[in-house]
């Protein structure tokens, strides 16, 4: 058995990681560290748990978390992890950061995106960023596993094929994203307030999304060139769910069925990429509480756009079922332990 812990244990993040860790044949849960309700039985934050979870959440102390765990996740707000990662890994503990700290590379971006310094220089190199249908290797390995952000999962699952097949115009891309509300983590603001929520539909961070960097990024390396991205991100009155539709331009006149082949062909090894036939397209209940990323394609032979649909759960793929999904990978357990419920639907 891993010990682990998880910190920020009152977010939805560390909530979701529960309810999958909860059941994983592996992993023990030791601690649970909450800054604001440390003392508090886990079960009085979030009743539905009473009987089945029996955890009092605890401070943060470094040295014993050190000796009590191997493996730490953290679900905490952006500049949190970046302060506390590098001293339990010098202690020999692995951690996996559900927050933006660790995926960017520039000092420059972090800074404009973020808001303040990026971490030191030599955790930064050390981080390898956790999408495991590209980097499985590199996350073996990994001390510091930097999992990405819940558009850049939807958004850079639905590129990668076609941008490294060269199929499309990689200056062309526009990504229309929309996710639900749980997106924006637990805590109480207007914008997402029932009354600003609900029969609502706002477009918000138009030009200055912290995912911009990230998905251009990503897409860059895969592509071996700088690549810039249109990202206009939407929040609908759902709970949960992203849906990513990305317009490109295809460089010939490929039919779908040809993308669809290209599509499932690249993915055929991944347990979490669904690649829908031709004319079906999926909608985010299909993948609502489950670590699936499906894709549905259209290839627009009148105006020679293709449309790419993706979708995830936010908090799953998004989020701690990637968590999860890079633990196995980082432990040399199968990738889909612990992660195989369906999806919950209605
Ligand atoms: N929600 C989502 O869909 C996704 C979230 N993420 C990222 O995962 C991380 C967690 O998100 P989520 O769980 O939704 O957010 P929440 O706001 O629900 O939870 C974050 C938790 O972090 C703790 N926290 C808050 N402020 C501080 C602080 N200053 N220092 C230490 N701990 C603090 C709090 O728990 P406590 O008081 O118990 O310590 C809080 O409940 C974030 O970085 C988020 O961006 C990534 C992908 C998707
Ligand atoms: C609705 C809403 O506010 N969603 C959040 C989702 C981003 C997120 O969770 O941040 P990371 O994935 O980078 O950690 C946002 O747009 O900022």
């Amino acid at each position: 058995m891993v010990d682990v812990a998880i910190i920020g244990g009152t977010g939805y993040g560390a909530i979701e990681l529960l309810r999958f860790l909860h059941n994983h044949p592996y992993v023990q849960v030791k601690k649970v560290i909450s800054h604001s309700n440390s003392g508090t039985e886990l079960a009085e934050v979030y009743p539905h748990v009473v009987d089945i979870i029996d955890i009092k959440m605890a401070d943060l102390n470094i040295d014993a978390l050190a000796q009590e765990v191997e493996l730490v996740f953290f679900a905490t707000p952006s500049n949190v992890s970046k302060n506390v990662i590098p001293a339990l890994v010098d202690k020999g503990v692995r951690c996996i950061d559900l927050s933006g700290d660790f995926r960017l590379r520039d000092g420059k971006q972090y800074q404009t995106y973020y808001g303040e310094e990026i971490a030191s220089q030599e955790y930064i190199e050390k981080a390898v960023y956790g999408l495991p249908e590209v980097n499985k290797e590199a996350i073996k390995q990994a001390s510091i596993l930097a999992n990405p952000g819940c558009y850049p999962t939807a958004t850079t699952l639905g590129l990668i094929p076609a941008i490294e097949k060269e199929l499309v115009d990689r200056s062309s891309i526009i990504i229309d994203a929309k996710t639900g509300v749980s997106g924006a983590g637990r805590s109480l603001s207007l914008n997402v307030h029932f009354s600003e929520m609900n029969e609502n539909f706002k477009a918000y961070k138009i030009g200055v999304h912290k995912h911009i960097p990230e998905i251009e990024q990503m897409l860059s390396e895969r592509a071996n060139e700088d690549m810039q991205v249109i990202f206009t991100p939407h929040i609908v009155p759902m709970t949960r769910g992203i849906m990513s539709t990305i317009y490109v331009d295809m460089k010939d006149n490929y039919s779908t069925k040809q993308l669809v082949d290209t599509y499932q062909t690249y993915y055929q090894d991944h347990p979490f990429i669904r690649v829908r036939k031709e004319g079906v397209f999926p909608s985010t209940k299909e993948v609502y509480g489950s670590n699936y990323c499906d894709i549905g394609l259209y290839a627009d032979e009148r105006t020679g756009k293709l449309i790419i649909v993706s979708v995830i759960d936010n908090l799953v793929k998004g989020a701690s079922g990637q968590a999860v999904q890079n633990m196995n990978i980082m432990y040399g357990w199968e990738e889909a332990t612990g992660l195989d419920q369906l999806p919950i639907y209605p």
